[in-house]
């Protein structure tokens, strides 16, 4: 299952329509020219909706908001619902501001996302509407522990149930969850949080994954997960004496450029709960 949806990745070669923050934008798009998609950036509220219109899925990013490009991330999201496009929002940094809690507050109302994909401290103040972050990190006080994972687990199918959307909540363990069903992720390394990015880039991933996928999105994005995780362990263990955090970026990126789905199938970590 996980091989077919990287497979189709490659086979369907999706093009990806980003709206994103300036800070990553050019690891989305290099992540998703690694798996084999393709990406544009386009955010002017003149342009977005043709873009979108020639696009097969549509990543949403809110890492640096401005009063611009939300019009644009309105007016891309309505057209990517009319075509039945791939839809995905990632909230970065929710709750640090007003301006990014009502924006992301306000995507969801107007928006149908497929997948709201978030570090779980941005999760959990979407749910709520309202709260605040440290920024578009996690609070470690929020992570998800084997102690507090059926809890999480169920926090997540209700969400999604209230959202009507796929909630996929990333950090030492991932959650993947439908109303119905959710996955457990263990892969990854602790390496991971130290660039800025790696959630920036899983969300572009993972559109291209839905994308490509359509059929069964849960497990697109299930596959989408593991497959960033693997990328991470094994990134991890190229690394030698004098590398650090900007070529462990580099060896991510090479490890979903050159990752099988045998590979994905042989390292996945993870279990339905
Ligand atoms: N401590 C960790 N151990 C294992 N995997 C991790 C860890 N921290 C993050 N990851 C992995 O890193 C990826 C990004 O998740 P993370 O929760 O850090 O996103 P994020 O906070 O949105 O990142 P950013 O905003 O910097 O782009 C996921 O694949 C996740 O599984
Ligand atoms: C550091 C940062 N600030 C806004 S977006 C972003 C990238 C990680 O989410
Ligand atoms: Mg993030």
């Amino acid at each position: 299952m996980l091989k077919k949806c990287l497979e189709n990745v490659r086979k369907n070669s999706p093009l990806i329509h980003n709206i994103t923050n300036y800070v990553t934008v050019n690891d989305c798009a290099n992540i998703l020219l690694a798996c084999g998609a393709s990406p544009i950036m386009a955010d002017d509220i003149n342009e977005v909706e043709e873009i979108t219109s020639i696009c097969n899925g549509l990543n949403i990013n809110i890492g640096t908001l401005n009063s611009r490009t939300i019009n644009s991330m309105h007016k891309a999201g309505w057209m990517a619902n009319r075509l039945s496009h791939a839809v995905l929002l990632d909230p970065v940094g929710v709750g640090a501001s007003e301006l990014r809690t009502r924006t992301a507050v306000e995507l969801v109302k107007n928006i149908k996302f497929d997948v709201i994909r978030g570090n779980i401290s941005e999760i959990k103040t979407l749910a709520n509407g309202s709260g605040s972050t440290r920024g578009v990190d996690a609070d470690i006080r929020d992570s998800i522990t084997e102690e507090n994972l059926t809890e999480y687990v169920k926090f997540a199918k209700q969400l999604s149930k209230n959202m009507d959307a796929i909630i996929a909540i990333s950090g030492v363990i991932d959650i993947v969850a439908d109303s119905k069903d959710a996955y457990v992720i263990y892969n990854g390394h602790k390496i991971m949080s130290k660039i800025t990015g790696s959630g920036c880039m899983l969300s572009a991933f993972t559109t291209a994954y839905l994308a490509a996928n359509k059929d069964n999105k849960l497990m697109a994005t299930v596959a989408a997960f593991c497959a960033m995780g693997v990328a991470g362990e094994i990134a991890q263990k190229r690394m030698s004496e004098l590398d650090g955090n900007a070529s462990f970026r580099n060896y991510l990126i090479d490890a979903i450029y050159n990752m099988t789905g045998e590979q994905l199938e042989a390292m996945a970590k993870y279990e339905k709960r």
